[in-house]
């Protein structure tokens, strides 16, 4: 395996240079991970090994199918056989207008006696075509409902697993294979139908030629086999490249929105980074073809060499029905029957190695969707465990939180983000978290949140740990307004009613809501008031700038009336008013409600009853400001700095003062 797995050089620049060699070189992410190998020795099965798992495959089709919509399938199922047994009457009915066409005595009487025949052949064609749209009918309600089923167990799963799971590379790559799975289930169950259909045409048909001479069933094998060997070879192929080139297309995916989209445009002109882009675009591309063109080769030999094989064998089965006939050891009625059904033997078959091919590789997407809820499920929030019960309802209101020598780790890194940190919060205390970047504020406030779940330690809640409260329940009781607040594309008054989305959403609520982030005359100065979508991609939508986003971030926290309040950073881009109003609005709930306060500026948090300082996950000073301005520590240094920004007004005698 190639060492080379990192595309920076030891001057930590990204190389100019197109490289569509080896896609592992290219990108850091192209590395092959552990979790692959299961999946690339299945893409390597053999073509004995789709057989093996065909059976498998569809039955979760039928599964799948059923439980989307029973009568549908069941009429799809019933229609499709129906369909089949008819094709091979209508062979049968040929035979015999053939048989009757080619007997002696004067034409007018073969005609008449292969007239019977000629009607059954006109009804079950008819019948088979009506049966044929009965099936496209059903289909065309089952796909969309087998659909709607599969996704909305990927979202029900998605939105439920605990947070950390995003953290997770594995999880994103699975979820985009996931993602890919929910269209093949459609796909799968489609081809499946498609599959039980050629199968029982092939039945029949096989059943026909086998009547008329059994060494034409040989021959019949020969000169179909091989196509159908070769297309089910040029599926794996397609699925191997689909696996190998996973993240290479979400790099591609994401490199392509940061070149298009509105959010990136500013900072990509002002940077320069166009042209870096574009040669990271370059790579990614350079790879993907790359591995297209090797995919194309491969599937163009594999079906080439078994169109060649197929044709002269069947160039042999003619030879060998032209000899039989001369021999006189076959009628020509017969013989001409043969001719069609093996025409017919060939389509059929054709159309089962070709469903057999899409069964098998929509059937491995489809796995993959499969293996992802099974994934998903591993990061299901698992309450009180081993307690075997329910958990309790959260009873209203907040006495005491207490944070038990916590410590959370993210998998990826080394040191813990929070670190045995212990802190007891009183009903209606405002406790301040401060401390330089990184220093795991915002990561034991989601703790405290019930975001996440500590690595170590415990919070309780009243007294009880959070595992043994009723998950949803608890985090109704929590309002966050987060530091990485999502810009939710719905109109001003749903993104504040959002906060409190269970209950009713009443516009006098809202707007009080609204008043107390000092969002209200922002919010009516908008097009629409209240009701102005928020999100500049549809029609008549309006784009916010950051200070309002986190005024309206503000608002959906205080609608929700929670004794606990965590508010992370959340005037980090308000102006001097509105950030006057936020903290006067958290100032009056001081004494009543609980809260906790993230922020870098100080001057904001003088008022808190316990002022808590992080530095690398640790708790290592605590006190009212009073207190720790008293002990010179960290709290006094980042104070006295900041303040001392707000003392040094330029005078007239300072440098440059003439000039400004
Ligand atoms: N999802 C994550 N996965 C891995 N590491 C993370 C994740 N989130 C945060 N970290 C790391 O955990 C540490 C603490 O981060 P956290 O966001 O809690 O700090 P913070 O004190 O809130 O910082 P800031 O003042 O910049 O907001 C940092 O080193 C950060 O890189």
């Amino acid at each position: 395996m190639s060492t080379t797995t990192n595309s920076r050089d030891t001057t930590g620049s990204i190389p100019a240079q197109t490289s569509p060699g080896d896609p592992q070189e290219v990108l850091p992410e192209f590395r092959p991970s552990w979790w692959e190998t299961g999946l690339r020795a299945r893409a390597n099965a053999s073509v004995f090994g789709v057989f093996a798992e065909l059976p498998g495959l569809t039955r979760r089709a039928v599964r799948v199918a059923w439980r989307a919509d029973r009568l549908r399938t069941s009429l799809v199922a019933v229609s499709t056989v129906g369909a089949g047994t008819m094709a091979a009457f209508g062979l049968l009915a040929t035979q015999r207008i053939l048989v009757e066409l080619f007997a002696g005595g004067p034409t007018p009487d073969r005609v008449r006696a292969a007239l019977p025949a000629l009607a059954w052949l006109a009804a079950v064609t008819a019948i088979r075509g009506g049966l044929g749209m009965l099936v496209g009918y059903a289909l065309n309600g089952l796909t969309p409902r087998v659909h709607m089923l599969v996704e909305r167990e990927l979202f029900e799963n998605t939105t439920a697993v605990e947070l950390r799971a995003f953290d997770d590379d594995q999880f994103a790559e699975g979820m985009e294979r996931a993602t890919r799975g929910t269209e093949a289930a459609i796909e799968l169950v489609q081809t499946t139908m498609n599959l039980f259909a050629g199968l029982v045409s092939l039945i029949a048909v096989t059943v026909a030629v086998v009547t008329v001479h059994p060494m034409l069933l040989i021959a019949l094998l020969v000169a179909t086999v091989p196509a159908g060997y070769a297309a089910l070879r040029a599926g794996h192929v397609r699925f191997q490249s689909f696996l190998a080139s996973s993240t290479r297309r979400r790099r591609q995916w994401v490199l392509q929105r940061l070149m298009a989209e509105r959010q990136s445009a500013a900072e990509l002109r002002s940077y320069g980074l166009r042209r870096f882009l574009l040669r990271l675009y370059d790579k990614v591309m350079g790879a993907q073809i790359a591995e297209e063109l090797k995919v194309a080769q491969r599937v163009t030999t594999t079906t080439s060499v078994g169109a060649i094989v197929g044709g002269i064998a069947l160039a042999g089965v003619y030879v060998l029905l032209g000899v039989l006939l001369m021999r006189g050891q076959i009628p020509l009625a017969a013989a001409t029957t043969c001719v069609i059904a093996v025409q017919a033997a060939q389509r059929a078959l054709a159309q089962v190695t070709f469903q057999i091919d899409r069964v098998y590789s929509s059937g491995q997407f489809f796995n993959e969707y499969v293996r992802f809820l099974a994934t998903a499920k591993g990061y299901l929030p698992n309450r009180a465990p081993g307690s075997g019960r329910e958990p309790d309802p959260v009873p209203d209101g907040l006495v005491e939180l207490t944070v038990g020598d916590v410590s959370l780790r993210y998998p990826d890194r080394d040191r813990p983000a929070v670190d045995q940190v212990s802190l007891t919060i009183r009903a209606g205390e405002t406790i301040a978290l401060v401390g330089e970047n990184g220093s795991g504020k915002s990561t034991l406030a989601a703790m405290i949140a019930g975001l996440r779940e500590p690595t170590s330690g415990a919070i309780l809640w009243n007294g009880r740990r959070y595992d043994e409260w009723d998950a949803d329940g608890l985090r109704r009781h929590v309002a966050v307004a987060m530091q990485d607040h999502h810009h939710w594309p719905f109109s001003a008054s749903t993104n504040i009613a959002m906060g409190d989305i269970d209950s009713d959403a009443d516009p006098e609520l809202i707007e009080a809501a609204a008043r107390r982030a000092a969002a209200h005359d922002m919010i009516l100065e908008l097009p629409h008031g209240y009701d102005t979508l928020l999100d500049k991609t549809f029609k008549d939508g309006q784009e916010l700038s950051g200070g309002q986003w986190q005024r309206i971030t503000a608002s959906r926290a205080f609608l929700r009336d929670a004794p606990l309040l965590i508010m992370d950073e959340p005037s980090s881009a308000l102006d001097p008013r509105a950030e006057d109003a936020l903290f006067q609005a958290l100032r009056s709930r001081q004494g009543r409600h609980t809260t906790i306060l993230i922020t870098h500026r100080l001057a904001n948090v003088t008022h808190a009853d316990r002022i808590v300082v992080l530095e690398h996950g640790h708790v290592i000073e605590s006190g009212t400001h009073q207190q720790l301005m008293a002990t010179d520590g960290v709290y006094t240094q980042l104070f006295t700095l900041q303040a001392a920004g707000y003392q040094n007004q330029p005078t007239a005698d300072a440098p440059g003062a003439d000039a400004a």
